[in-house]
């Protein structure tokens, strides 16, 4: 036998390798494998999420864009533990979000997870003021309490007023306060009880676009001084032009990320070096970016050779490639 071909067993463990979940890093905040949402609805069947990939690490600040429909605020919905995907794995900070009772899925919405809603209205009760506000979460929490509990619950309002610069609205209700001020209290109610990861959801939506980069720097403050990995759904360009990795969703699946990196030159002068990657699932699929295959007139069939550091992917034009390279 050909000592290339693969034995049985070789086959046999990389089938084993390719179901098994991806076990996650301890520097993941969030791993989603495999992730799949199907919604019926009237007996017609949508597929939300079509085995989605992705992994963010402890500590980043990722915007999350894509076009209307492509699964965006399906996945943030079930990242927020408010809704369970129908296959896949996803695990945030330790929880499993497929296979948690009810109760730790209670403990995970109420500790582990922030969210901010687009709608700033949603975000706060408009009987309570932006302190009281603040301090729900961890009452809820049962942190409500004599002596040193209800102490430590007055000095985390305080420290997550300043850190918000609202310090002057703590009596204000949501009424009496601006767009982008109810949404900076609605980013203080969301780390009330310190989670590990913040979610928002368009939450520069109804903002203008001046008050929409202020509201970005508060999350970059939470990310920054609160040490919170912070996942954002945007449409709003100004916001994934600003983070360091920005990750897009194309119909249910994560097909691109743009890392950008700041590199200084030897005169001192700083700019900001963008690449765009796309994603290799492990059975080894990637999605070209469309305005690539567009731009090479790329369809159905492409050539592939092996460089020695590379890979090349032409049109398919049926000639050898040695004979091009002549
Ligand atoms: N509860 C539901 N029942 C049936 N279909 C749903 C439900 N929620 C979402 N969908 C469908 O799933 C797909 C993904 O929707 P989703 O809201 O996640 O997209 P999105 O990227 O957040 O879009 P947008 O940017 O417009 O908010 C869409 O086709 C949508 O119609």
């Amino acid at each position: 036998m050909n000592s290339d071909q693969p034995t049985y067993e070789d086959l046999r463990r990389q089938a084993l390798a390719a179901a098994a979940p991806r076990t996650g890093r301890a520097d993941t905040a969030i791993a989603c494998d495999r992730l799949v949402r199907i919604f019926s609805a009237d007996g017609v069947e949508v597929q939300a999420l079509q085995g989605l990939e992705l992994t963010v690490q402890r500590g980043d600040l990722v915007a999350l864009v894509g076009a209307s429909g492509s699964g965006k605020s399906t996945l943030l919905n079930i990242l927020a533990g408010l809704d369970v995907p129908t296959a896949g794995s996803a695990t945030v900070e330790g929880f499993d979000l497929l296979g948690m009772s009810a109760k730790d899925r209670l403990r995970y919405r109420r500790e582990a997870v922030g969210f901010v809603w687009q709608q700033t209205a949603r975000n706060l009760l408009p009987f309570l003021t932006a302190a009281q506000n603040i301090a729900l979460p961890m009452q809820l929490k049962g942190r409500r309490g004599r002596g040193g509990a209800a102490a430590r619950q007055a000095d985390r309002v305080t420290r997550l007023l300043e850190a918000l610069e609202i310090a002057d609205l703590a009596d204000r209700r949501p009424a009496e306060l601006s767009g982008g001020q109810q949404q900076r209290v609605a980013i203080a109610v969301a780390m009330a009880n310190d989670p590990a990861v913040l979610l928002a959801d368009e939450p520069t939506g109804e903002l203008d676009s001046e008050t929409g980069a202020a509201i970005f720097e508060a999350f970059r403050t939470v990310n920054r001084e609160l040490g919170a990995t912070v996942v954002i759904v945007t449409h709003d360009p100004l916001v994934a032009g600003e983070v360091r990795r920005t990750v897009a969703i194309r119909d249910g699946r994560t097909s691109s990320e743009v890392l950008r990196r700041t590199v200084t030159d030897e005169h001192g002068a700083e700019s900001v070096s963008e690449r765009e990657y796309v994603m290799l699932d492990r059975t080894g699929r990637v999605q070209l970016p469309h305005k690539f295959l567009e731009a090479l007139g790329m369809e159905h069939r492409v050539a592939v050779d092996l460089a020695a550091d590379h890979i090349e992917v032409r049109p398919d034009t049926a000639e050898d490639p040695d004979d091009r390279r002549a």
